[in-house]
């Protein structure tokens, strides 16, 4: 049964409504954290944040929702929700293709894709929504700090890989970001993660949306925007910038060696 996980308490203008994809089963490395990353942001929009966990036998439907996350798993969930997303599928796609907002992060990343081959070798069924596919590789993983530049908002991002998965975009995804760092979407192309329309698509754990802030804001004023076109929202550096300063993040991201 949908329930909901968490919500923003007090009096707030506006509403946004967040799907959390099986967030019983898909948090690795702390995926969950980009839950109080976007609570957070939206909070300081002045957004009531509400957050569904939308798992297993429950119905998602595209209009209910503002936003999606969608966390990553170790094969052994991502195959019993392989089993279930299917029943998802036609609505998730819509919701994307409605330029609807959405965050994927490594397993929920694969699964947007044609398939996903596990380390065993199985095959697994993603839902299609884009064109990536993910192929398997033999006795090895990709772990490590990351870093990458995103070219077009001019933003580099910090964050922990760990897949075995090896991702190859088509043509109407762009990468997340270049890859500066680290072995990103397959070791091969120098690519990390995708974004097409308002579908954000990363390896990152750390989670991704503490250890980068500007990404987060991003993805916050998107799905704002698209429910709130004539409202206009404070900048970054109104709400973030001095506290993301006081923050050791600096510490962090020193982790990746030059
Ligand atoms: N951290 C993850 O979500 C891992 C995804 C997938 N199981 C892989 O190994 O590639």
């Amino acid at each position: 049964m949908t329930y909901t996980s968490i919500k923003s308490q007090g009096d707030f203008p506006y509403d946004l409504h967040v799907a959390h994809l099986y967030g019983d089963l898909m948090n690795t490395y702390g995926d969950n954290g980009n839950v109080l990353m976007l609570k957070y942001v939206g909070e300081k929009l002045g957004a009531r944040m509400t957050f569904d966990i939308v798992s297993l036998e429950d119905d998602f439907k595209a209009d209910d929702y503002d936003l999606v996350f969608f966390g990553g798993g170790q094969d052994y969930e991502q195959f019993i929700i392989s089993q279930d997303l299917p029943t998802k599928a036609v609505e998730i796609k819509k919701f994307i293709e409605n330029d609807g907002t959405m965050l994927a992060i490594c397993g929920g990343f694969q699964f947007l894709g044609k398939y996903y081959i596990e380390a065993s070798g199985r095959k697994i069924d993603g839902i299609s929504a884009m064109e990536h596919y993910t192929l398997n590789q033999k006795n090895n993983r990709f772990i490590g700090d990351i870093e990458i530049h995103n070219d077009e908002f001019d933003e580099t991002y910090y964050g922990f890989e760990n897949h075995q998965g090896r991702t190859f975009l088509a043509d109407n995804q762009k990468p997340l970001g270049r890859v500066i760092i680290g072995q990103g979407n397959n070791n091969e192309d120098g690519t990390e993660g995708m974004t097409y329309k308002n579908v954000f698509g990363s390896y990152f754990h750390g989670p991704i949306l503490s250890r980068n802030a500007l990404l987060a804001y991003r993805i916050v004023t998107t799905a704002f925007h698209q429910k709130y076109p004539d409202v206009a929202m404070p900048a970054f550096e109104t709400i973030l910038a001095d506290e993301t300063k006081g923050q050791k993040i600096a510490d962090v991201k020193r982790k990746v060696e030059k």
